[in-house]
């Protein structure tokens, strides 16, 4: 069975082993106009016109901060994201910025490439500069991790295999989340209490209205002296003025991250990678090989798995005539879904509505194809955001 070549816009590279997922015959490019769905990692969509023609986004990668994810779902486009797809590029990275914070990598290294002179005048100054740098170890020490999802709780499970103590804070936690977690992990009540207790602070929330700041001045003096801070979050979930003060007052001693920032480049122990976390080739064909299956299962049968905005469902295809409907999840709508169905003569075979939210989704499998009339019946339906008619081919 070939499917219809469907059009999709890449608005940034993603990897090919990704793309190679979806079904032949689509056409696929940075310059695809009226695209059926969208591929994207950190490109800022918020101030882009999104054509008319998009029906679905596909975040490779883990945050949708970069996505006006509201106007989508007004609009009835669903935006899915690879969850967990980079988590372990990122845990091992921020082991890394712990190491870095710790034994002062980042301005030994800045020592080492200053040196000049003989391989004797180098070892000379070697020796005698290196007690500017003694650091201390990781085992025995108390990782504070805030925000225990695909990322936070695989950094917690690495810290206590090096030897550390984790307390954790959550206060949205899944199940499913909550059973990954290492029995060691103790329970923070609140950031302030969990900072309190911490040498090292590690942020893996994502970067929402209410997380903004979330590391602030207040926090920040709640902190043990000498606290090493990890972001590999989002820039916005810490206030730099705050961190500025906080190293300079030696409240912080390094704070590490993936954010370059203007206002703390020249301090010493500022380390900013530039947002390398989820840059590993593995975490990249993950995220794109995930979210390229998502797309093509939703253009293709209407099916939702790891959406932000709409529920997930799956409805095996018994019929060829499918209908996809994008509905506000509101009472009444599958009474008139069916009343207009009905009024034209057509037989439900199967039915699947889920709710996520404001939002609602509804599967439904006909027994006979499906009049154009009927298409802008269901659509004229206050409250239906998107009707999508998928046949099978
Ligand atoms: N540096 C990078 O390249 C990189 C890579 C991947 C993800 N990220 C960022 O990391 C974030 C987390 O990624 P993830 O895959 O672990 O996501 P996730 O959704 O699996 O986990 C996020 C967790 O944060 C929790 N949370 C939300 N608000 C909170 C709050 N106020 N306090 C404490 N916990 C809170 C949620 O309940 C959830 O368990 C992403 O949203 C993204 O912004 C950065
Ligand atoms: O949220 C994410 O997944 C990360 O920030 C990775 O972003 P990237 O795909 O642009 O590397």
């Amino acid at each position: 069975m070939s499917a219809k070549a469907r059009r999709i816009l890449t608005l940034n590279a993603i990897s090919r082993k990704g793309l190679a997922r979806l079904p032949e015959g689509y056409v696929v490019g940075n310059d695809v106009a009226e695209p059926d769905g969208i591929l994207v990692r950190s490109h800022a969509m918020h101030d882009m016109a999104i054509p008319a023609s998009v029906m679905a986004i596909g975040r490779a990668g883990a945050g949708t901060n970069n996505i006006p994810v509201k106007q989508m779902s007004e609009r009835g486009i669903v935006v899915f994201n690879a969850p967990g797809a980079n988590a372990n590029a990122v845990k091992e990275l921020v082991i890394a910025g712990m190491i870095m914070g710790a034994r002062n990598l980042a301005p030994a290294l800045c020592f080492v490439s200053r040196l000049e002179g003989d391989a004797e005048r180098l070892h000379e100054q070697v020796e005698a500069g290196k007690k500017q740098y003694v650091g201390h170890e990781l085992a025995g020490r108390t990782l504070g991790v805030v925000g225990l999802g695909a990322i936070g709780s695989m950094v917690a499970d690495a810290a206590i295999r090096l030897g550390m103590h984790v307390i954790g804070f959550d206060p949205e936690i899944t199940v499913e989340a909550a059973w990954r977690l290492p029995a060691q992990v103790k329970k923070a009540a609140s950031v302030e209490d969990l900072v309190k207790h911490a040498d090292f602070v590690s942020l893996h929330v994502p970067f929402l209205p209410a997380t903004r700041d979330l590391i602030n001045a207040e926090r920040i003096n709640l902190m043990r002296k000498g606290t090493v801070l990890l972001n590999f979050a989002r820039d916005g979930i810490v206030s730099e003025p705050a961190v500025l003060d906080g190293l300079n007052q030696g409240r912080l001693h390094a704070y590490v991250c993936d954010f370059p920032s203007n206002l703390l480049r020249q301090h010493p122990r500022f380390v900013a990678l530039p947002h390398l976390g989820a840059s590993t080739e593995e975490a990249e064909e993950n995220c794109a090989v995930m979210v390229a299956e998502q797309l093509a299962d939703y253009l293709e049968n209407g099916n939702i798995l790891n959406s932000v905005n709409f529920p997930n469902i799956n409805m095996p295809r018994e019929s060829t005539w499918r209908l996809a409907i994008a509905n506000a999840n509101v009472p009444n709508m599958l009474g008139q879904i069916s009343t207009a169905l009905a009024g034209a003569g057509l037989n439900i075979h199967n039915m699947l509505n889920k709710s996520k939210g404001d939002l609602a989704y509804t599967l439904v499998d006909v027994d006979s194809a499906v009049p154009e009339a009927v298409l802008l019946a269901l659509a004229g339906i206050e409250g239906v955001l998107r009707v999508r008619y998928l046949p099978a081919e």
